[in-house]
């Protein structure tokens, strides 16, 4: 079950002031004019179909959803999705979403975007099973949804789908349970409604494609009377041909062989078939074939493999079993096409639980104890003009459904207060249990004395009607009829959402739910190995009859296979965390921007809203254990040394000024009414806010005067490498210069030195030269002074020179 504490969501519903009903309509009337589709009242999520595309479910949408906390984003059906899945991840427990809302409220887009969720979040592993899982829903809309006046693509079965995880919490498989498909649809439609969409889809190919026309005898849906028992609907042949395009694609990705679609279309154009024979009336005694109906019959026999003369043996003959003596009786015209339309029932009704078995069996989970996460889409109340069995079925799961909420919402808040001694007033729910009774308690309840009635050879619904007046006439939800007139042929009952007068005509045959055994023991032998197959074919969960074929009580009626199936639905819903999804109607219109307050209010009521709201304001609808409340609040005591002690509590609780009526002290737990709650968070916010931008405060100056720090480091560091950089170009500059200056000083004294050798050598080589010629002089005076000595004497010569 849910936990302690109940998230409250931004747009919570009970912090209205005053919960009166045409506070809480205006409330969501504000909220559907801004657009806003989504809101919560605890953990229940509320949401108004606002019948046009709104751009909030895209994978960036999904994106901001997951990881975060239910109520920490505006409400979204994303938010319930990651809440549940989380929950499936961090405390190991499965899960279930129950849908619910009447007709076109918004369920099975709800159920879409819950598992396109899913999908998305867990699609880096094996995206082929979460491509099969969507591919599914293909299927089951297809040959499951049809149009009706509220709704044009109304879901006309009951489906629980659960989607099953692995240890690494990806998606592993899925199984599909589907609950009372709509049978009548397939053979009447009322004024403005449609047959399944398959069968359009199927007709507009083989207008769109003759060899499809060929393969399956199809001719235009003009043609088919269960396509227009009522009015001619137009239909757009581009459309439903594209659509069932889809649709084969769909079985490809789920790997059905293509010889059983065409077996499963075969099926399908032979059912239109049989709405077109027409019988011959023979002496009010039986009757036969008219001209006309002899294309039908070979098209049906050809299509289902099965020989023209059993074929005319299933559609004008009955079998009687007595006691293993089986004798066969003409059929009456009328019971002949009475029966052919059972047939067309039988033939399509099984189609559809091989199809959910086929898909189950594609998308297994195999063995092991897998999580899953179950979303349950199930048919709303309803009331219409009139009410026959499957209204009463429909009404039957409501109730169920609505005692299991109750027993979530109330008895189960009420039994925690009496555990924790908590001094409360009850709250007054609508409690169903005696409606419940009255229908399913046995040994005398409605469906029993119909399942009695079943099981006589002669039952019949008159006899039943009277049985049950007799039953029940003091019950105090049982209705005679709506008035004295129609005692004879109506019954009602007073339901959780309102009385309903269901028209007894038609119960004790459709709770019978004639088999057709011959038609399928004929089928057993057909040439084509799908409807051979088909023929066979046993819903897995109704393989359980013990009597022999053939006799009265040989199988449960429909009633007791509904029943049994609801209560294990109940049964798995008991042992999952549940999550409620309330969809609600706007208007009748199915138009948007239109928003219709008594239409809401209605459906509010009988969803339990208001009641919701109504425990949620005199209940105490936050629960938190000591440890985790004295935890929280402990920030809004000066004196946080403290010890798990009533009276630290009453002081926690005393800095609201609010009296002890608004809270109380449980042996385990705190329980809180929605006011104090909600001062004591925003005193906590308050306090968190201040503490945080004190934490803020002290971590920006440290981070700034680090960041100076580093700064400052970084720039001495620069100045550093500057400076040194700088001094290093002018060192270098100078050096330069200085090697300039050096080399032309230098060169200077290089050639000053040079000038000066030079001179020396100049004055040298004069020197010697001058000496040479003194010496060559003296020599030659020597040479003349000697020729004169020896030409007039030495003396005079000597003289000379003195
Ligand atoms: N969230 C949404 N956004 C846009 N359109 C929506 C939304 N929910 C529902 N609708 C519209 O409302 C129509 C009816 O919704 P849906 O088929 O889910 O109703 P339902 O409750 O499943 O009805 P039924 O019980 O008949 O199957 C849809 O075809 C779609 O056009």
């Amino acid at each position: 079950m849910m936990s302690s504490v109940r998230k409250v969501g931004v747009a919570d519903m009970t912090t209205m002031s005053e919960i009166d009903e045409i506070e809480i309509n205006q409330n969501l009337n504000i909220r559907y004019c801004s657009d806003i589709i989504y809101t919560y009242t605890g953990s229940i999520l509320i949401a108004l179909n606002p019948y046009k595309t709104i751009n909030i479910y895209s994978k960036e949408h999904v994106s901001e959803y997951h990881r975060c906390k239910l109520g920490d984003l505006s409400p979204h059906v994303f938010a319930l999705a990651e809440a549940a899945y989380t929950s499936i991840v961090e405390d190991n427990l499965n899960q279930a979403c129950v849908i619910s809302g009447e007709s076109g409220a918004g369920k099975t887009e709800t159920t879409k975007f819950i598992l396109q969720y899913l999908c998305t979040i867990t699609s880096n592993v094996s995206s082929w099973v979460q491509q099969q899982i969507l591919e599914a829903n293909t299927i089951l809309e297809a040959f499951g949804n049809a149009k009706t006046i509220r709704n044009d693509n109304s879901s006309r079965f009951g489906k629980f789908m659960q989607v099953c995880f692995d240890d690494h919490n990806c998606i592993k498989g899925c199984v599909i349970q589907d609950y009372l498909l709509e049978q009548s649809r397939i053979t009447y439609q009322s004024e403005g409604e449609r047959n399944y969409h398959i069968m359009y889809q199927l007709v507009a190919q083989g207008q769109e494609n003759t060899d499809v026309a060929k393969a399956f005898y199809l001719k235009p849906p003009e043609f088919y009377k269960y396509l227009n028992t009522t009015s001619t609907e137009q239909i757009n042949m581009a459309l439903e041909s594209k659509k069932f395009d889809a649709v084969t694609m769909a079985f490809t990705v789920l790997q059905v062989p293509q010889f059983v679609i065409d077996g499963v279309f075969k099926v399908l154009s032979s059912i239109l078939w049989l709405g077109n024979i027409d019988f011959m009336d023979i002496d009010g005694e039986g009757c036969d074939f008219s001209n006309s109906d002899q294309e039908a019959i070979s098209n049906i026999s050809s299509l289902l493999g099965l020989k023209r003369c059993d074929l005319q043996n299933v559609l004008l003959i009955r079998q009687i079993n007595v006691r293993g003596n089986i004798t066969e009786i003409p059929l009456k015209i009328k019971e002949a096409v009475e029966n052919r339309h059972a047939m067309a029932k039988a033939l399509y009704s099984k189609t559809f639980t091989w199809l959910v078995t086929k898909i189950n069996n594609c998308t297994n989970p195999g063995k092991g104890g897998a999580k899953f996460l179950g979303v349950l889409d199930i048919f709303g109340f309803e009331n219409f003009s009139q009410n026959s069995f499957e209204q009463l079925c429909i009404n039957y799961t409501n109730e169920k459904l609505h005692k299991f909420f109750n027993h979530y919402v109330f008895a189960l808040e009420q039994s925690i207060y009496d555990q924790e001694d908590i001094i409360f007033n009850h709250v007054e729910f609508t409690d169903n249990s005696q409606c419940l009774e009255i229908i399913e308690k046995p040994p005398r309840c409605v469906f029993k004395l119909l399942t009695e009635q079943c099981h006589m050879p002669k039952g019949s619904d008159s006899a039943y009607l009277n049985n049950m007046h007799s039953e029940f006439e003091f019950h105090p939800n049982y209705i005679k009829g709506s008035d004295r007139r129609h005692w004879e042929t109506e019954f009602g009952i007073k339901h959780y959402a309102g009385s309903v007068i269901y028209t007894v005509d038609g119960f004790v045959k459709k709770n019978r739910d004639v088999q057709q055994d011959v038609l399928f023991d004929y089928m057993s032998f057909s040439e084509d190995i799908f409807v051979k197959d088909l023929s066979k074919f046993q819903d897995p969960q109704f393989v359980n009859s013990n009597y022999p074929r053939g006799s009265s009580k040989s199988k449960c009626t429909v009633s007791d296979n509904f029943r049994s199936q609801l209560q294990s639905l109940i049964d798995v819903l008991q042992h999952t965390k549940t999550w409620y999804v309330r969809c609600i109607k706007p208007n009748l219109l199915k138009r948007p921007n239109n928003y219709n307050n008594s239409l809401v209010l209605d459906q509010l009521k009988y969803l339990g809203v208001v009641d919701i709201i109504r425990i949620r304001r005199e209940g105490f609808p936050i629960h938190l254990s000591h440890e985790d409340f004295i935890n929280k609040y402990k920030c809004l005591m000066q004196n946080k040394s403290f010890e798990y002690s009533h009276k630290y509590i009453t002081d926690i609780m005393e800095t609201t000024y609010l009296t002890n009526t608004e809270w109380q002290i449980g042996k385990t737990k705190i329980f809180l009414r929605s006011v104090i709650y909600e001062l004591l968070e925003d005193k906590r916010k308050e306090k968190i806010y201040k503490n945080a931008v004190t934490i803020q405060k002290y971590w920006k100056r440290f981070y700034c005067f680090k960041s100076f720090l580093r700064i400052k480091l970084a720039v001495l560091k620069i100045q550093h490498a500057y400076k040194g950089w700088k001094l290093r170009i002018h060192f270098m500059r100078m050096r330069r210069s200085a090697i300039v200056i050096q080399s032309r000083l230098r060169g200077v004294f290089a050639r000053e030195v040079a000038t000066a050798l030079r001179e020396m050598r100049r004055v040298d080589e004069e020197m010697k030269k001058r000496d040479k010629m003194f010496e060559q002089l003296a020599n030659v005076q020597t040479n003349a002074l000697a020729d004169c000595e020896s030409s007039r004497g030495n003396q005079r010569i000597g003289s000379y020179f003195r």
